[in-house]
């Protein structure tokens, strides 16, 4: 029997740290829609014109380099161009590439200390289009190198199974990389106590090196590994996210750890073919975060005329809502209508969907589907909702600033993005409180909401910008921001000196909720001025309401109630408050993310520009005055 593997830690590790040196991978590939803008080798946006950009002379049609360097670390055999030009859009293409790298292995179950796999993907199930998709590339791969599909399917398998997806610092999917056995003989758990960050650029790496390994696996094991790691292509680190004591299992997670149970093990068995049997996906009854979760799979769906197969129906409704949503998303990302997107989904949130009788079922009224106000697909629903409502605002804005009416639209628009925006990252933080491995999507939806209310306040409406009664910039605007809480020094201290400390964790966030509960309370009913879906809301914060008899509210919202009288206008307080909000929210997204990505990331120098633009804005505007 197969020996399983599993990464365990050296040493007791402190949460946010670093837990690997950067390794690079064994086998990479860009997917497709990036070989125009990314470096074929190190995935790092070309610098542009593009036709000034390294190329490989007789292919320069194909792929890009960023640096000479780049043109030598990465050269493309010709059976790999060979499938870069005849299965462009294969479903696997950038896998099939990745794939070729392990061909000249000999595989057995295990290709360079890697699984692969095999006896398990290929497995006839009845997703059978799965299993036929990976043949046809196996096929593919076999062609272009002259070996037999066996080897080909082997190589492919331990792809899938093993590689990850390398996002740039926008969250976008650049392409495939398969890590040695540090990385990937991590496990995963849906409760993770680990993440993983990329640094892409040509060598030398733009990380220090410093960092030891940590971790090391579970059995002694001796495994041939005769690939070399070369020192190019995005690499990859191992962070803490929790405590991990010596000796305990590291692990990280393979999907997407704000869908419920149902929606996590059904994407890792059609993805991977296991089971997972973590604490969090074992734990009976269910760990707070998923009781929430599951209760909106019944609780919330109005089926007493279903009340058996129970379980049939929730699956079914969860796929007639996951329809409707991204039919809603694609009004807006393909078709360019923002405006349909917020109507269709308003709809989905207030009045649910009506149910269509199932094929032979007997139901004796038509039921309506509603989802529960934490469940993924609303949270993806105000993802979506927060985003529309902005380009409606600058689209507005870019058509007819000098026209009033249409700012003070523009100013609805902006302030219901903003609200949504709020009641994600709310949200989030809510399941978060039960579920600490949700920190680097809390952190980057606490940025968010900090980026837009901040936009909302220098919105041009109401009073103008030059004049609206901020504290002057000297002494600083910002530290005088909150004379409650620490964030400011603690973001700041994080920034020049020292990593956040563990210690520190929960009285930072106590103080944070405490501050942002105070100010939302002066701001939301502006917020959710004429949005119908959000004034049922009493706090987008605190969400100890739900399960409450108050809940009821929400459920029984009806568009016709929610009249569009005249909100109050936008005062002077209004906008200090909303820019106070936005300042706590940004500098509490800091923190969370240098503790998942360092405090060198991406995400804490974007908040520390935003913070310093606004600074300059507010000093440039006292300047004027
Ligand atoms: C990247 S490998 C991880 C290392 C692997 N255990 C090994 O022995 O090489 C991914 C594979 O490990 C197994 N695996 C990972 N996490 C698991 C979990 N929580 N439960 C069951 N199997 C898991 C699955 O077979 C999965 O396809």
């Amino acid at each position: 029997m197969e020996m399983e593997m599993e990464m365990r830690a050296r040493e007791d590790i402190e949460i946010g740290e670093d837990i690997t040196p950067p390794i690079p991978p064994l086998s990479y590939a860009l997917h497709h829609s990036f070989l125009h803008s990314h470096c074929y080798s190190c995935f790092s946006p070309l610098p542009l014109p593009l036709n000034s950009n390294y190329n490989n002379t007789k292919n320069h049609h194909h792929y890009y380099y960023c640096s000479p360097a780049c043109t030598t670390t990465r050269v493309v055999s010709t059976e790999e161009l060979h499938i870069l030009q005849s299965h462009p859009h294969h479903p696997f293409s950038s896998d099939l590439r990745a794939a070729l790298r392990f061909l000249q292995s000999h595989p057995d179950d295990r290709i360079t200390g890697l699984v692969t796999n095999c006896h398990k993907l290929l497995l006839l199930q009845e997703d059978d289009e799965f299993v036929a998709t990976i043949c046809e590339g196996a096929k593919a791969i076999a062609t272009a190198t002259a070996t037999d599909t066996a080897s080909a399917s082997a190589a492919l398998c331990l792809v899938l199974t093993n590689g990850v997806e390398v996002q740039d610092y926008d969250g976008r999917n650049l392409g495939i990389a398969v890590y040695p056995q540090n990385f990937s003989w991590i496990n995963h758990s849906c409760s993770p106590n680990a993440s993983y960050r990329f640094f892409l650029s040509p060598s030398p790496p733009c990380c220090p090196n410093s960092t030891k390994l940590r971790i090391l696996p579970q059995h002694t094991v001796l495994t041939k590994d005769d690939e070399v790691c070369q020192d190019n292509g995005p690499k990859i680190v191992v962070r803490s996210i929790k405590r991990i004591k010596q000796g305990e299992q590291v692990t990280v997670t393979y999907t997407n750890l704000l869908q419920p149970k149902q929606m996590r093990q059904s994407e890792l068995w059609s993805r991977y073919r296991f089971i997972c049997r973590c604490e969090r996906c074992s734990a009976s009854p269910p760990t707070n975060v998923d009781h929430t979760l599951q209760e909106i799979s019944s609780a919330n769906l109005d089926a007493s005329s279903l009340s058996s197969d129970q379980n049939v129906y929730c699956d079914y409704a969860i796929r007639r809502l996951t329809d409707y949503i991204d039919d809603a998303i694609t009004q807006y990302l393909s078709f360019g209508d923002p405006e349909l997107c917020c109507e269709k989904l308003e709809i989905l949130l207030t009045q649910g969907l009506l149910y269509e009788q199932l094929e032979g079922r007997e139901v004796k009224s038509q039921p309506t589907i509603k989802l529960h106000p934490l469940h993924y697909l609303c949270l993806n629903a105000y993802t979506t909702l927060a985003s529309a409502y902005k380009v409606r605002a600058s689209d507005l804005l870019g058509l007819y600033s000098e026209l009033d009416e249409h700012l003070l639209e523009a100013l609805d628009l902006s302030r219901t993005s903003a609200a949504y925006s709020l009641l994600l990252a709310g949200a989030t933080h809510h399941l978060f409180r039960f579920e600490s491995s949700l920190i680097a999507t809390v952190a980057n939806f606490w940025i968010s909401a900090g980026d837009s209310l901040l936009t909302l306040s220098r919105s041009p409406v109401g009073s103008e910008f030059a004049k609206w009664d901020l504290p002057m910039a000297n002494p600083p605007l910002l530290k005088c921001i909150c004379s409650k809480c620490s964030l400011m020094d603690n973001f700041k201290a994080i920034l020049f000196h020292r990593e956040a400390q563990n210690a520190d964790f929960e009285d930072i966030s106590s103080e944070f909720l405490d501050c942002v509960t105070i100010i939302t309370q002066k701001v939301w009913s502006f917020l959710i001025h004429g949005c119908c879906y959000l004034r049922a809301f009493k706090d987008p914060i605190d969400f100890s309401w739900l399960g409450t008899s108050k809940y009821s509210s929400l459920r029984d919202v009806q568009p016709h109630l929610c009249s569009t009288a005249e909100g109050p206008g936008y005062t002077h307080q209004e906008r200090m408050h909303i820019f106070q909000l936005g300042v706590h929210c940004l500098l509490y997204g800091g923190y969370l993310a240098s503790i998942c990505y360092g405090r060198h990331s991406h995400l804490t120098s974007q908040v520390q520009n935003i913070l310093d633009c606004e600074e300059c804005l507010i000093n440039d505007s006292h300047e004027t005055d």
